[in-house]
């Protein structure tokens, strides 16, 4: 049976989204970057961690590592709505709770109903969601944001469930494997980039951005993070509507590769809510191939 690590301890969204990839045995691990490294290892077939959330943005921890530490591929992605739970230890009230501790993603989506509801609570971040619960329970904080699931796995009481500053809030979840084989194209596919362009050239982000455009590409979101070392200097990560294996996409990526300091490919793979990715008229497979075909005879003197 596959092995898949996940951002836990157990009662983690991500431990939700990782089930969703189906029968495996899931193995919880502390932080993204040791999910990560336990699949660069090879001590598991895939991790499962975060990657954006609708509320809050990017989740640094996993684009870093994917951008800079050995190569992993994307090869699946769940979508999770989110709406949380107060856990506290049993018979505590509202106003007795102090400190509300989860993972700083968790916090940012219940900032105004803490302010509203606990108003004598300080937050506090921990590294997850239930490993705030886990400290709840053993006496270190008053109460945890958690999943509603974490209640299942830990002795603790609901104080409220339900909570959301906004209620259509989503998590988005990769799942990843080392390089090997992609996933097939469905049709229904994303293939997600991490690109270092020219910095001092004017345009060479429309330059880049035009690749897609003229090719048909619908680009699903661009993020920039800083290179550290000086202001000015970016990576931008693209996702982008459609599978690697297409014409379209892989003729884009080469020129990308040409025209840019760096690409990494970070993965192609099924879209979780299945919406179409394919070509539009004149940029399908088939189009790229008769146009293909006619430039070869036209090379050949025909
Ligand atoms: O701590 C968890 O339960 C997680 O799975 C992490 C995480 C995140 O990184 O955004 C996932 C979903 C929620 O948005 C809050 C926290």
């Amino acid at each position: 049976m596959s092995r898949i690590a996940y951002f836990g301890p157990r009662g983690t969204f991500t431990e939700q989204a990782a089930r969703t990839f189906g029968d495996a045995e899931f193995v919880a691990v502390e932080t993204v970057p040791l999910v990560l490294a336990a699949v660069r290892a090879g001590d598991v077939d895939a991790g499962c961690v975060p990657v954006e959330n609708s509320v809050e943005g990017a989740v640094t921890a996993t684009m870093d590592s994917l951008a800079e530490d050995e190569p992993l591929y994307a090869v699946g992605e769940a979508i999770l709505s989110v709406r949380f739970s107060i856990l506290t230890r049993p018979g505590v009230k509202p106003e007795d709770v102090k400190t509300v501790a989860s993972h700083p993603h968790a916090l940012a989506q219940v900032r105004y109903w803490v302010a509203d509801n606990l108003p004598n609570a300080v937050p506090v971040a921990t590294t997850s969601t239930a490993s705030a619960a886990v400290r709840v329970n053993e006496g270190e904080f008053d109460a945890a944001v958690s999943a509603p699931v974490a209640v299942m796995h830990y002795p603790l009481q609901e104080l409220a469930t339900g909570i959301a500053d906004v209620d259509t809030a989503v998590t988005r979840f990769l799942l990843l494997r080392r390089p090997g084989n992609l996933p097939e194209p469905t049709g229904r596919d994303r293939t997600s980039l991490a690109v270092i362009i020219a910095h001092d050239e004017p345009g060479s982000l429309a330059n880049t951005l035009s690749e897609l455009a003229l090719r048909g590409i619908n680009l699903t979101r661009i993020e920039s993070r800083p290179l550290r070392g000086q202001f000015g200097e970016y990576r931008f990560y693209l996702d982008l509507d459609g599978h690697v294996a297409e014409k379209r996409v892989g003729d884009a990526l080469a020129a990308l590769h040409r025209n840019s300091r760096q690409v990494r490919f970070l993965g192609s793979y099924p879209k979780a809510d299945e919406s179409p990715s394919e070509a539009p008229p004149r940029a399908t497979d088939s189009d790229y191939e008769a146009a293909a075909q006619w430039l070869a005879k036209v090379r050949e003197g025909l």
